[in-house]
């Protein structure tokens, strides 16, 4: 296992899909992958390079906004956590991230119905005996848009850019079933697509989960103290959701992966390519067969060797001048659905791959599986409470807040 980490970080090719000669190959090297690391890069992904360059070119006006433009954007708006958080206002383990972002989601209307036990908008053909009056649907609502006067068309390319990487989520996804062995399109359920014939477990209808994206800009660090590289986003699992798909822009590397061994790998950006990793809920769904390997950004005040020499080939050396920007895509799952019924959909054979976890820089199973937090939602409204106490506080109340918070 270390050998496939050590000669660096797959990359898989997902053209070789649509050639039944290479597609057991994919299959193979994804297996791999998925068992091993739990992180990896992909090209041939099939996002089209002007959805990606439309959205990228607007990053740059985005958090140039004036500082009372972004204010008016700003999460403390937001019951549903989505907008914009100024430098250094998130923290992870304690210290500061040095980044500021833009939390956006798939534009979806408050579902959340305080006095209701039945959505009042009669749909109720997918939706019968939710109870909407559950906190975490708060959680799910419409995003805050920067106006068209400061970033012209940024609502349009967004869009195009956040429904064509939803596409390749689910594309991908269904690689996943394929190397597990499961029928493509097990989990469609969970996206509110019919699932596939074949499938053998009769689906539950769920709402459509939201998707969150998070448009980030790390600034140069303020040090010129190379040894000294400051904390972009501190190590953490992802949390918001099933898979992440984040394409980072540019040549501005810092994203580093947690090996098994307990080593940081590298993982600089590669032209073309996206990074998937796995979510805090797949590792429970999988119980720890697929870690939500441990990542984080170190902002470099310097140029650092990239680790795979072969990359120096393609890479100018990176400015100390200029900000990193990154666009992770976070693949949402129904609020309301619970670790066992994941699991449910997961079969043993690949739930018995689970890696003795004992002496593993990866660690116990995610604390998804603590049994006090029965869904999804509960642990995301848990998880964005921990983060933004503030929002948390005007929008939930400090008793809410008090409770999560403990
Ligand atoms: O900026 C990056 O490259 C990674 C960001 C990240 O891991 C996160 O926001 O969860
Ligand atoms: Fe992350």
């Amino acid at each position: 296992m270390a050998s496939t980490v050590k000669r660096g970080l797959p990359i898989l090719d997902l053209s070789k899909a649509d050639d039944p000669a290479q597609k057991a190959e994919l299959l193979g090297e994804l297996r791999e992958a998925l068992f091993q690391i739990g992180f990896l890069y992909i090209k041939g992904h099939g996002v089209s390079p002007s959805t990606i360059s439309d959205l990228v070119k607007l990053l740059p006006p985005l958090f140039n906004q004036p500082t009372e433009a972004k204010a008016a954007l700003s999460k403390k708006n937001s019951p549903h956590f989505l907008g914009y958080s100024g430098y250094a206002e998130e923290v992870t383990l304690g210290e500061k991230d040095l980044r500021e972002q833009f939390d956006l989601a798939t534009e979806l209307p408050v579902i959340y119905a305080p006095s209701a036990h039945k959505p009042q908008n009669g749909n109720s053909s997918t939706t019968s005996g939710r109870d909407f009056s559950k906190l975490y649907w708060r959680l799910r609502g419409p995003n805050q848009w920067p106006s068209e006067a400061h970033v012209p068309g940024f609502r349009t390319a967004f869009t195009r850019y956040h429904d064509a990487v939803q596409e390749l989520s689910y594309r991908f996804v269904h690689l996943v079933e394929e190397a597990f062995g499961i029928p493509a399109g097990t989990f469609d359920a969970f996206f509110s697509k019919a699932a596939s014939a074949g499938n053998a477990v009769v689906p539950k209808k769920y709402v459509p989960p939201q998707h969150r994206i998070k448009l980030i800009r790390y600034p140069p660090s303020p040090t010129s103290d190379s040894s000294a590289r400051s904390q972009g986003v501190g190590a953490h699992k992802d949390s918001s959701g099933w898979l992440t798909f984040l394409y980072q822009v540019g040549r501005e590397e810092g994203l580093q992966v947690l090996s098994p061994d307990g080593d940081w790998i590298s993982a600089p950006p590669i032209e073309d390519t996206f990074v998937v990793n796995f979510g805090n809920a797949f590792e429970a769904a999988t119980e720890g067969a697929v870690k939500a390997t441990v990542h984080r950004v170190l902002v470099c005040p310097t140029y650092t060797m990239p680790e795979a020499p072969v990359l120096i080939l393609f890479k100018a050396p990176s400015s100390t001048s200029n900000p990193r920007y990154s666009i992770p895509f976070f693949q949402g799952l129904p609020l309301d659905i619970t670790v066992s019924e994941i699991q449910s959909y997961i079969p043993l054979s690949v739930r018995r791959l689970r890696r003795d976890s004992e002496g593993s820089a990866h660690g116990a199973v995610s604390s998804f599986l603590d049994p006090r937090w029965d869904s999804l939602g509960e642990s995301q409204l848990r998880k964005w409470i921990r983060s933004h106490e503030d929002v948390a506080r005007t929008w939930y109340g400090d008793d809410v807040a008090d409770f999560y918070l403990q």
